[in-house]
C-alpha cells in the first residue's frame, strides 16, 4: 500500500433502499479501444475510434503510442460524443512507456516497440513488474526482436527495435494470459513473414478475447487463420500486409455493465443497458446466462438489454475460464445467494491487477463470509455479512464487487474506490445516479 491519500480514502458503498430501476449508459470497451488504438497505429491510412473509453488503460495506451510518434488527435463533437483520430506515422525511438498496470499496453506494445526504430523503455506500477509477461518477451526474440530485460522475462524491459521484424512461426505458452496471444497477432500483418503463432501449454483462458482480436485485424484488412476456420487447433497464423484505417465505433464495455446488472439482481430491481450489441465477442455479454442462472432475466430489446431481477439469488456452479474478469463481481452476488457456489477455471486470476482468489476470499470473510480457494477458483457459502472495510488493492474489479455488496450489506467501506479509474472513472457518479441518490459531496474522506 502506497502513501498516497487516495489509496486509503474509504468510500461508504451506498445501501439499497429499494429495488433498482435505472437505465445506465456504460462507455467503451477496454479491450476494445485498446486493439483499435494498436491496430490504427499500425494502419498505412488514417482511421477514426468513435464513442473510445477515456480511462486510466486506455490513455496510457494512446500517450505510450503518441510516444512512438503516432498522432492521436481527440475530437470532441457535441451530437455524436467523443472521437479519436488516429494517424499513423514511422514508429521510432527513444522512447519511454508507462504501462501502469494495464495487461492490454504491458502485453500489445513490445511487439509495436519491436518494429519501431530505436530503443523503447517499458516500466509501470510495482505489480506490473510481477504479471507475466515472458511468453511475449521469449516470442519475439524467436522472432528477431533485441530485448534487454536482465534476465528477469517481466517488465521493466527495452526493446531495440530496428524499425522492422523477421516474424514467421513461434510457440508460447499462453496458460496464464490469453493477451500473449493477442499481443503477437496484432503487431503480425507488419513483420515480414507475418505470425503463425502456436499455443503450447495445458490450458488457454480467455478465448473470446482471442476471438476479439481476430476479428477486428479481419476487420482491418488481416488476413488471419484459426482453428475456428479449419486450422490447427491451438495455432493462429496472419499473413504479412497493410492494414486499413478503419472507422469504428466501440461497443459499451459489457464487463463494466456487470455491477449495474448485479444490482438489479441484487435488489429484485431493473437495470437497462443502452446499445448492448446483438453480436459481441466481448466476454461481458455470457452475463446474461450466468446472471440468469443466478436468478434474474433478461431481454435484448431495441432499446437495449432489459435485466430484471427476481428478488432472489442463486449460487452457481460455473466454469469462467473464457470469462476470467467476471470473476469479482460474480463472486460478490454468489457471497449473497441462497446457495453454495462454484467458480472454477480461473487460477490465472492470481495474476490479475491483484491475486484475485486471495483479494475476494480474504474480503469477503472478514465481512463474515465464507470463501475458499480452490486450485483453480473459488467456493462461496453464502453468510449473513456485516460491514466493514472493503480492500481493493489497486484493482478495479475489486472495487466494483465491494460497492455491490454494499448494496444488501449496510457499512461496508471500499478502499480506494478511484482504482476504478484503471476502466471507469465515473463509477461512484454512475453507482449514485443509478440507485437514485444526489452524488455524496467530496469533502473530507474518512481514512482507513
Ligand atoms: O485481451 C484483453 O483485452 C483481455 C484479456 C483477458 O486477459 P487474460 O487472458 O490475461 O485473463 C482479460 O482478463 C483482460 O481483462 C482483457
Ligand atoms: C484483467 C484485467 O485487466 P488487464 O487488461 O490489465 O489484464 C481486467 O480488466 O479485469
Amino acid at each position: 500500500m502506497t502513501g498516497n491519500p487516495a489509496h486509503t480514502a474509504l468510500w461508504p458503498a451506498p445501501l439499497a433502499s429499494a429495488p433498482v430501476h435505472a437505465t445506465v449508459t456504460v462507455p467503451g470497451s477496454k479491450s476494445v479501444t485498446n486493439r483499435a488504438l494498436v491496430l490504427a497505429a499500425l494502419a498505412s491510412e488514417p482511421g477514426w475510434l468513435r464513442r473510445p473509453l477515456r480511462s486510466r488503460d486506455t490513455v496510457l495506451m494512446a500517450d505510450a503510442l503518441r510516444a512512438m510518434g503516432v498522432q492521436i488527435d481527440e475530437v470532441v463533437n457535441p451530437y455524436g460524443g467523443e472521437a479519436w483520430r488516429v494517424i499513423p506515422a514511422g514508429l521510432h525511438g527513444p522512447a519511454t512507456v508507462d504501462v501502469g498496470n494495464a495487461g492490454t499496453v504491458m502485453r500489445f506494445l513490445p511487439p509495436v516497440a519491436a518494429l519501431a526504430d530505436g530503443a523503447v523503455h517499458f516500466d509501470g506500477d510495482p505489480r506490473s513488474h510481477e504479471r507475466p509477461l515472458n511468453g511475449v518477451i521469449d516470442a519475439l526474440r524467436t522472432l528477431g526482436a533485441r530485448i534487454d530485460d536482465e534476465g528477469r522475462g517481466a517488465l521493466p524491459l527495452t526493446v531495440h527495435g530496428g524499425g522492422a521484424l523477421d516474424g514467421g512461426p513461434v510457440s508460447v505458452d499462453a496458460s496464464s494470459s490469453s493477451q500473449f496471444v493477442s499481443a503477437l497477432l496484432l503487431s503480425g500483418p507488419r513483420f515480414n513473414q507475418g505470425v503463425e503463432v502456436r499455443h503450447t501449454g495445458p490450458t488457454l483462458p480467455s478465448l473470446p478475447h482471442i476471438k476479439m482480436t481476430v476479428e477486428m485485424l479481419r476487420r482491418a484488412g488481416a488476413k488471419v487463420d484459426t482453428p475456428e476456420n479449419g486450422g490447427e487447433p491451438n495455432v493462429w497464423r496472419v499473413d504479412a500486409g497493410a492494414l486499413l484505417g478503419v472507422d469504428l465505433t466501440v461497443e459499451p464495455d459489457l464487463s463494466n455493465a456487470q455491477p449495474f446488472l448485479a444490482a438489479a439482481l441484487v435488489t429484485g430491481g431493473r437495470v437497462v443497458i443502452p446499445d448492448w450489441p446483438r453480436r459481441t465477442t466481448q466476454p461481458g455479454d455470457a452475463l446474461r446466462e450466468l446472471f440468469t442462472r443466478m436468478g434474474g432475466s433478461c431481454e435484448l430489446t431495441d432499446t437495449g438489454l432489459v435485466f430484471t431481477g427476481s428478488g432472489r439469488i442463486h449460487g452457481i456452479d460455473a466454469d469462467l475460464s473464457e470469462v476470467g474478469e467476471l470473476t469479482p463481481g460474480i463472486a460478490a452476488v454468489a457471497a449473497l445467494a441462497d446457495s453454495e457456489s462454484v467458480l472454477r477455471g480461473v487460477g490465472h486470476l492470481r495474476l490479475h491487477e491483484t491475486d484475485r482468489l486471495a483479494a475476494l476470499s480474504k474480503e469477503i470473510n472478514e465481512l463474515g463470509g465464507d470463501v475458499t480457494e480452490t486450485e483453480d477458483g473459488l467456493r462461496i457459502r453464502p453468510r449473513t455479512l456485516r460491514g466493514g472495510v472493503f480492500h481493493t488493492y489497486d484493482d478495479h474489479r475489486l472495487a466494483t464487487a465491494g460497492a455491490v455488496l454494499g448494496l444488501a450489506v449496510d457499512g461496508v467501506l471500499v478502499e480506494n474506490v478511484a482504482t476504478t479509474g484503471k476502466t471507469l472513472p465515473d463509477f461512484t457518479e454512475m453507482w449514485t445516479a443509478m440507485l437514485g441518490a444526489a452524488p455524496a459531496a467530496p469533502a473530507s474522506p474518512v481514512r482507513a
